[in-house]
């Protein structure tokens, strides 16, 4: 291993600033630092700035595996309590403004300093960083950070290849090559015509409207989870599966972390439960449920008299909606039974013995980390992709049951529907039939990270690809740089590997 960051080959990772965005690029920053290359990870200050607070990041590459990261944040050129960056329609493009000429001039900056970028990856929203690489004469890779089903759904919406619900017929089910047939509320909703959140359908299709650029489309999942659909997209885009990217076989996650808030200490209370006796309760970072929704959780969980970990985030300030509240009496009735925490550290609650199931809002960084963790969940998703993998959590995977169907259905889940699906989930033979298939989906994750693993494979031809385009990039630039083989160019996605085989009693 050369000692020196300065000798590796360097890629440039900019994130949108979201805790779903920055988790898989960082967990991906330190899967390429560890097979040998010099990171540098950047978002807009704002977020850096939370960042630095929460986690152990420091000014100096941190060594990782056989390599380095390090950070580097940028100013999105607003005040720091500026209620716009809560608007998408305005916050990308004052994004895409001010990065245009802030992310080259970084990456000038570096190469006077002996650091020259080779590579930039973008994640969604944030297109426009395979330009700025363009306009440099850099390659550039993209970071999906969905699953390869969404990534296909929205793929064959902006080529307009198959219909979806539309204004004339919105309650059409959805036939997607090698994908089993979706309802139309398991569509991902940003593309129904009655979305709240057309500004989330903009920004992400705005990435379509630049997949050309990209010479490779990571993605955050892996060959054996979603065999047929990455088979048939690898056939159309450069694909190449890389997840699950927080399992770091090589060099474990715990120093380089990119939460947004503290996590609060809940391990000792969950080490002081049973075995399987916990349910853990989080809707991730930016859902916010509606207060009658809130009280009915509340005392499902109650009347369940089920041990449970509740993530309760207070919302942003600038977000408009009003804090949460618990019933009165609520925490004095769970007693030891319940603790509510305001962040926690996930990835760890989901691979603690105590814990049975994890109701869950389907983001697609919570659904990967169940399924590689052999969690069981109870499926509680609100838009966007969430709808999409909670079906394919229970009706593909098998490891999860349904507690309500999306945002769109505008139906109070109730809390004795809230009271039989955590039983239906921690105890009987629904229950243990769920678990086991939880566990060969964490056996499969882990053999594809594993050295030789289809992820590992890729993340391996993804390196030596970026460190032969390096060699091109400075005889281009006429500059020196650091001596490496050109290995062949490895397409992503052509799968070999066999089926995990599931368990089902329905
Ligand atoms: O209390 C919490 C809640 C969430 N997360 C992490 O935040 C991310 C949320 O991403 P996801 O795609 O699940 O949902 P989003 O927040 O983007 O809706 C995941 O990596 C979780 O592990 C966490 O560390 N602690
Ligand atoms: O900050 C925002 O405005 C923001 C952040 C994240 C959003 O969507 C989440 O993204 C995840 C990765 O694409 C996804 O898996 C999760 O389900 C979404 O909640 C939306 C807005």
């Amino acid at each position: 291993m050369g000692c020196d960051p300065e000798s590796l080959v360097h890629v440039l990772l900019v994130s949108f600033p979201g805790q779903g965005h920055v988790n898989p690029l960082l967990r991906l920053g330190k899967r390429l630092a560890s097979k040998g290359l010099l990171v540098t990870f950047t978002t807009p200050d704002s977020i850096g700035k939370q960042m630095r607070k929460a986690s152990n990041i420091g000014d100096d590459p941190a060594p990782f595996g056989d390599g380095f990261i390090r950070f580097e944040f940028f100013h999105d050129g607003w005040d720091e309590d500026e209620p716009r960056r809560q608007d998408l329609d305005q916050y990308l493009p004052q994004l895409e403004k001010v990065g245009k000429v802030l992310i080259p001039d970084m990456i000038r900056r570096n190469a006077d300093r002996g650091r020259p970028v080779s590579c930039l990856i973008n994640n969604p929203f944030i297109p426009w960083v395979s330009d700025v690489a363009d306009s440099l004469g850099l390659p550039s890779a993209m970071l999906w950070v969905q699953s390869c089903a969404c990534f296909a759904a929205y793929y064959h919406y902006y080529h307009g290849l198959v219909p979806f619900p539309s204004e004339s017929a919105m309650e059409i089910d959805v036939q997607l090559p090698c994908m089993p047939l979706l309802k139309h509320d398991e569509v991902p909703s940003f593309l129904y015509p009655t979305t709240p959140y057309p500004f989330l359908r903009r920004a992400i299709l705005g990435q379509y409207k630049n997949l050309d650029k990209p010479f490779c489309i990571l993605m955050d999942t892996f060959q054996e989870l979603e065999l047929e659909i990455i088979e048939y997209m690898s056939k159309i885009c450069p694909i190449k599966t890389v997840g699950p990217l927080f399992k770091n076989p090589k060099a474990p996650n715990a120093n380089v972390r990119g939460d947004f808030m503290k996590a609060d200490d809940c391990l000792g209370w969950l080490d002081s439960k049973p075995a399987g006796s916990v349910v853990y309760v989080s809707f991730g970072s930016v859902v916010y449920l509606k207060q009658d929704q809130w009280d009915e959780i509340a005392y499902g969980l109650l009347n369940s008299s089920v041990n449970f970990l509740w993530v309760m985030k207070p919302p942003h300030k600038d977000s408009g909606y009003t804090v949460l509240t618990l019933p009165e009496g609520f925490q004095e009735k769970a007693g030891d039974k319940g603790m509510v925490v305001q962040w926690s550290p996930q990835e760890q609650v989901l691979a603690h013995p105590a814990v049975a199931a994890f109701v869950t809002h389907c983001g697609w960084n919570s659904s990967m980390e169940a399924l590689a963790s052999g969690m069981p969940v109870v499926a509680f998703p609100q838009w966007g992709d969430q709808v999409t993998d909670a079906k394919y959590l229970v009706d593909v995977f098998k490891v999860g049951i349904r507690m309500c169907r999306g945002e769109a259905e505008d139906k109070l889940i109730t809390r004795d529907v809230v009271e039989k699906c955590l039983l239906k989930a921690t105890v009987g033979e629904k229950a243990a039939e769920m678990k086991r298939n939880a566990l060969k989906w964490k056996a499969a994750a882990e053999a594809a990270v594993a050295e030789g693993g289809s992820s590992d494979r890729n993340i391996q031809a993804f390196v030596d690809e970026v460190k032969r385009r390096s060699v091109e990039v400075a005889l281009a630039k006429g500059s020196k740089s650091t001596t490496v083989e050109a290995p062949e160019v490895v397409r992503g996605g052509a799968a070999t590997n066999g089926k995990v085989e599931l368990v089902s009693s329905s």
